[in-house]
């Protein structure tokens, strides 16, 4: 199977959790979007989507799905997400499609995150893919310095405006041993909007696609 069929898989293994008549949580990049064409074929018996990102939002609505704001909605049964890499520990890094602000937002708001991967993101440690960091962009050149002091090198991602109007920082060189304390400490440095580890809140369930099935991981 091709990865992008591992995709397809876990994209469409996702639609059981999604329970009729609620509004789902929806992601961003190229996993959430087999999962919103899986959608589509259940959206009638759905009320509507949060979306993560203008792109997700965009074919949300070519599908006829309804878009609720974040701000109309108290909570969400779940949030439906890929990730660049997860970990044991259901940690995951995202932001590599740059909607992590908004993908991070619904992930607090929802029940449960069900993470929907290809085996390739699997990972014993987190950090071999550039972690992404939104940043406002006055503080661009002291947030990397800051990055720097916590063993990273930080390439600013050239050409990208997030949905939110901010850059992007890709933090390489980063073996990510404590998620939890580095996704605290890049979270505390003037000028972050949001880093690209879940890991205070990470994965409740995760869908990764393998050569011999959808293999379902709980947390
Ligand atoms: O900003 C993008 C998101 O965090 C994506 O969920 C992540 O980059 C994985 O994307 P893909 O499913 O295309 O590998």
């Amino acid at each position: 199977m091709t990865q992008d069929e591992l995709k397809k898989a876990v994209g469409w293994a996702a639609l059981k959790y999604v329970r009729p008549g609620t509004i789902v949580g929806v992601g961003t990049g190229s996993t959430a979007a087999h999962f919103i064409d899986a959608l589509g074929s259940i959206k009638d018996q759905i009320e509507g989507a949060v979306s993560s990102s203008n792109d997700s939002t965009a074919k949300l609505k070519k599908l006829g799905i309804q878009i609720f704001d974040c701000n109309e909605v108290d909570s969400l049964d779940i949030y439906i997400d890929g990730a660049d890499e997860i970990n044991g520990h259901m940690q995951m890094i995202k932001g590599g499609g740059a909607a992590l602000t908004r993908e991070k937002i619904i992930a607090a708001i929802s029940r449960k995150f069900i993470c929907i991967a290809d085996s390739s993101k699997q990972v014993d440690i987190l950090g071999a893919f550039p972690l992404p960091v939104e940043v406002i962009p006055m503080a661009r050149a002291y947030v990397a310095r800051e990055l720097v002091k916590l063993g990273g090198m930080p390439e600013y991602r050239q050409g990208v405006v997030t949905d939110n109007g901010n850059i992007i920082l890709d933090v390489h060189n980063l073996k990510i041993m404590d998620a939890v304390a580095m996704e605290n400490k890049i979270n505390n440095i003037a000028g972050v909007v949001t880093v690209g580890l879940f890991a205070n809140r990470g994965a409740d369930v995760a869908l990764i696609g393998t050569a011999d099935g959808v293999k379902i991981i709980e947390s």
